[in-house]
């Protein structure tokens, strides 16, 4: 909860999704854009579309990578590079637990006990789908949620 002000939290969480994303793509990209070829894929969340109850601070760095993703989209497309953002929903590992500190948000922010999440392989078939379409198809975005989850 933002009320609760753990700024040690919110430090890494920017530190590792907003600055780990910027890294990740820098480590890369030069190359890509050298060999006229690649494709980087962005895990976000449904999290980075709209705000949730609990987890302001994480929301804001799903934002963040909604919007470098969507810039640079268009900056690196004439190098024939690619650049897809996934947006999961709630994921059978231990999502939540990034708010199990504050336990008013970790309850608000947890899935109902009857909801069948998804499991890991659900975004890998998302990653594989996206990264296996021939070179004049973009599948900029995809977002993969539990069917009893929508947005
Ligand atoms: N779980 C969910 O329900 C959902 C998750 N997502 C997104 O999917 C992605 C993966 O989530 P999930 O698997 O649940 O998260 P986990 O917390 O289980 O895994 C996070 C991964 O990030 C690595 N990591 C954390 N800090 C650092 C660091 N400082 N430097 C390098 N690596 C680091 C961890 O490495 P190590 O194991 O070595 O600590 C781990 O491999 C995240 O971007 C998350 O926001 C999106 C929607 C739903
Ligand atoms: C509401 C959330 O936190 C989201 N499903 C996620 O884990 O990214």
């Amino acid at each position: 909860m933002m009320t609760s002000l753990h700024e040690d939290d919110w430090d890494k969480m920017v530190d590792v999704n907003c600055k780990g994303l910027l890294n990740g793509i820098g480590a890369v990209l030069g190359g890509m854009v050298e060999r006229k070829k690649g494709h980087i894929v962005n895990i976000s969340s449904d999290s980075g579309l709209k705000g949730f109850i609990g987890v302001s601070v994480y929301c804001g760095t799903k934002f963040f990578v909604e919007g470098v993703t969507e810039s640079m989209r268009q900056e690196v497309a004439k190098h024939n590079v690619k650049v897809t953002t996934i947006q999961p929903g709630f994921v059978a590992l231990d999502g939540p637990e990034r708010a199990q500190k504050d336990p008013e948000a970790f309850a608000l922010c947890s899935p109902p006990a009857d909801l069948e999440v998804l499991q890991p392989e659900n975004i890998a078939q998302a990653v594989l789908y996206a990264v296996s379409q021939p070179s004049f198809v973009a599948v900029n975005q995809m977002l993969v949620q539990p069917t009893g989850q929508p947005l």
